[in-house]
């Protein structure tokens, strides 16, 4: 009897025997030796593989299944392959304790419980089941690795009458070797690893079995590429435990085995029909999924926090700005037009479009969905739509990330189909309230539950009332498409009674798809019809434009053509009222495809200072800050009243450009709600724009047009936008530098 039986208490886990001293026995041994939490005995029918564990130092003493050893265990871990458990079981039944936790790491576990219930009449309380989800197809000793449980899940099949404190210690045994431990309902257990374990080892060893018995087979393995290796690395695995495994989980195997079989079937038509478009479908599809459970393993083991660098823009002040560009699709419109294309019945490009960002996490979601969406270029897609209720139930919650445009485009066409769905997301949005949000959905018919109230994570079970009908009582851009997304799911008529007049890009946009939405008056009708696949090209950002005309009007000697702007009415009205101070705008606007967009032509010309009453300021709330750069280098005095009344982050944006302004000399009163501006040349300096895309670039114009080099921090947000600004800074002509 060695001595440390005596003084196990030395040891967290005290004295740990494992039976079946293999690859997987072997890494637990060692990863409870190497933290110093057990005294560990190994026992093995191979007295070579014994020996070895010893000589290694993988166990600190070899035992046999004797009572001198089992009545001292602590804990007993079976490691070998799944049919030989039942006679360890029979062997050490006589010797054990129940205050010994017995635990097994078989691959299957009905059959390992059906073992237990043959040795002992009923599973004994103090053996509970698990199953690492980690190994490789090596086995022995030699192969064992101390890390191989780290970050990987452990799961446990706990029986309802397992002991609560060894069924505690169990976790914390799992948990000491760096696993995330899960708890499972055994059949539940044996039907999921067919699918997603013993179905791809039967593959792989079939595969490599019949090419190899087949014709040209040298051939076959010698041109074999890395997609082979790929596929068949398992094959190499233990024949002994996988025979185990098939013989123990027969029944799941085969369910599992006959539907992959009737997949396989459909793809040997398509392909000998010459069924392209079913291929692509299926290719499409499980790129997606696969592409989604990569993330969740990334995210699992390198945890979900995202790294943000803090990214400044520097600019040198510039002499003029000269040149024709194009500029990328507008971020919102792009979510939009993927999520109506992905609702369509048929096909539709769409072209322009602002692929980087967020609009990502838009495409992602409708991929896992089952849309097929092509990347035709980096600016081109071809979306496969599937009309509105044709959406296929994702395999894990949909996640919009920090993505609030994909969250509200998501929610009500989710609400819309016909399954239940949870929407997750990440960061900055978990501690919002979208009540507004919730609400709509709530009034559409769909039932919307949260731990948090109005917070995400939500379950969306979907409902539509006959006749969806929204009044919305804000201003919201986002929340105005949301209703519109949800009245096109009314069987009946839909109805939405928007806050402000006019039309926006997500009703432009439905149209052009072929919604009916009427003008009534009092509120838009829309009319019940499906959606069909069109073409779009996207216009420019319209901020964007309104920022380049504006440091085109102040650089001297400037001349700028835009090309493809969009221009809804409140560019449209910045413009004018530009040009009523002085500028030279030329607008060209057309209708195209159903959008407001237009060439726009702007060069240099003196400014004169202007007034803007508090209806005004209220009606160029979204390019107040641009305005308040005019101000700057207007001659004369500006006045801009009706700030303090503003919705508060549109104040607060004006009074962190009004310390800006201060910051660069420039002589600037804001008092009651009004601010005074008096024209000059700012100095450079080094800005913060809070992280407020807008803003940044009403500073970044300041810079262009000042005394000296200006570095506005905080920019994040702003080359998320606007992905293109370092390259149309240098087609223009300016000095633009991002950096870290
Ligand atoms: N290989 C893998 O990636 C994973 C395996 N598992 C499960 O872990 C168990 C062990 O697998 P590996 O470590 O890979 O196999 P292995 O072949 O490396 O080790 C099994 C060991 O059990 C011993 N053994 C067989 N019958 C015995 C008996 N009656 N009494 C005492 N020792 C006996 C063998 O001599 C061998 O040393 C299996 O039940 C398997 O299903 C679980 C997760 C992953
Ligand atoms: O080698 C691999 O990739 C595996 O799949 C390892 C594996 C084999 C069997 C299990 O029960 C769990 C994990």
């Amino acid at each position: 009897m060695p001595a440390d039986m005596a003084s196990k208490a030395k040891k967290k886990f005290g004295n740990v025997m494992i039976i079946g001293l293999g690859m997987i026995g072997g890494s637990f041994a060692k990863a409870l030796k190497e933290r110093g939490l057990a005294t560990l005995y190994g026992a093995d029918r191979r007295d070579g593989e014994l020996a070895l564990g010893v000589s290694t130092g993988v166990i600190d003493y070899p035992a046999e299944l004797t009572a001198e050893y089992v009545t001292k265990m602590d804990i007993i871990i079976l490691a070998t392959p799944v049919r030989a458990m039942e006679s360890v079981l029979s062997e050490i039944k006589p010797y054990l304790l129940p205050t010994t936790l017995v635990t097994d790491v078989g691959s299957t576990k009905g059959s390992v419980i059906d073992s237990a219930r043959r040795v002992f009449s009923d599973v004994p309380p103090n053996f509970i089941p698990s199953h690492p989800i980690a190994g490789a197809e090596k086995s022995g000793v030699l192969a064992s690795n101390p890390l191989l449980f780290e970050k990987h899940m452990a799961i446990v099949t706990p029986l309802s009458d397992s002991n609560p404190v060894l069924l505690d210690r169990l976790h914390r045994l799992w948990r000491s070797v760096g696993a995330d431990v899960v708890s499972m309902d055994v059949e539940h257990h044996d039907h999921v690893l067919a699918s997603s374990s013993h179905l791809p080892h039967l593959l792989a060893y079939t595969l490599v079995d019949a090419l190899a018995n087949g014709d040209r087979s040298q051939d076959v393995f010698k041109f074999a590429a890395g997609g082979f290796r790929d596929f068949t690395r398992i094959a190499s695995s233990d024949p002994v435990m996988w025979r185990d495994v098939f013989m123990a989980n027969k029944d799941a195997t085969l369910a599992t085995l006959d539907h992959f079989t009737d997949r396989l079937a459909d793809m040997r038509t398509a392909i000998e029909q010459g069924d392209g478009a079913s291929m692509f479908g299926v290719f499409t599809r499980a790129k997606s999924a696969r592409d989604h459970f990569l993330r969740l393993l990334e995210q699992r083991t390198i945890g979900s926090v995202k790294e943000v660098r803090p990214m400044s823009v520097s600019v040198l002040p510039a002499s003029s700005i000269k040149g024709n560009i194009s500029l990328l699709g507008d971020k919102s419109l792009s979510h939009k037009a993927i999520t109506i294309a992905a609702l369509s019945q048929g096909v539709s490009e769409i072209k322009n479009i602002d692929l980087t960002g967020d609009v990502r996490i838009t495409m992602q979601a409708f991929r896992d969905m089952g849309v097929v969406i092509e990347e035709v270029t980096a600016d081109y897609l071809r979306v496969h739509g599937v009309g509105l209720r044709g959406l296929k139930a994702p395999i894990a919650p949909i996640n919009v990330h920090q993505s609030r445009e994909s969250l509200y485009l998501l929610l009500p066409v989710l609400a819309g189909q016909p399954f239940s769905v949870s929407v997750v997301a990440e960061d900055k949005l978990l501690n919002q309230s979208f009540g507004d949000l919730f609400s709509l959905v709530r009034q559409m018919g769909g039932r919307v539950e949260s731990e948090i109230a109005d917070c995400l994570p939500v379950n969306l079970s979907p409902d539509v009332s006959l006749d969806v009908s929204i009044e919305l009582n804000t201003g919201s851009e986002r929340l105005r498409m949301s209703a519109f997304l949800a009245a096109i799911y009314s069987p009946l008529e839909g109805r939405v009674v928007p806050f402000l007049p006019g039309l926006s890009h997500c009703e432009v946009l439905l149209r052009h798809f072929g919604v009916s939405i009427l003008d009534d008056g009092a509120g838009f009708r829309v009319l019940p019809a499906g959606l069909i696949g069109v073409d779009v090209v996207l216009s420019g950002d319209e901020y964007e434009a309104s920022w380049l005309v504006l440091l085109s009007s102040l650089l001297p000697g400037s001349e700028l053509l835009i090309e493809n702007s969009g221009l809804d009415s409140t560019s449209f009205a910045f413009m004018m009222f530009l040009r009523s101070i002085g500028a030279d705008i030329l607008m060209s606007p057309k209708n195209e495809l159903g959008l407001s967009v237009g060439e726009l032509r702007s060069g240099f010309a003196e400014l004169k200072a202007f007034s803007l009453t508090a209806e005004q300021s209220y009606q160029f709330r979204d390019v107040l800050p641009l305005l308040c750069v005019a101000a700057v280098y207007a001659s004369g005095e500006s006045r801009i009243q009706g700030i303090g009344s503003l919705p508060y982050h549109h104040e607060d944006r004006v009074l962190a450009l009004v310390d800006a302004l201060r910051q660069m000399k420039i002589t600037c009163a804001y008092e009651s709600g009004e601010l005074v501006i008096e024209g000059g040349l700012p100095k450079g300096g080094e800005l913060d724009c809070a992280g407020d895309d807008k803003l940044a670039l009403a500073m970044l114009v300041l810079g262009v047009r000042s005394q000296s080099v200006t570095k506005v921090n905080d920019c994040q947000k702003l080359l998320e936008e606007f992905s293109e600004l370092e390259s149309v800074a240098r087609q223009l002509g300016f000095h633009c530098l991002v950096a870290q």
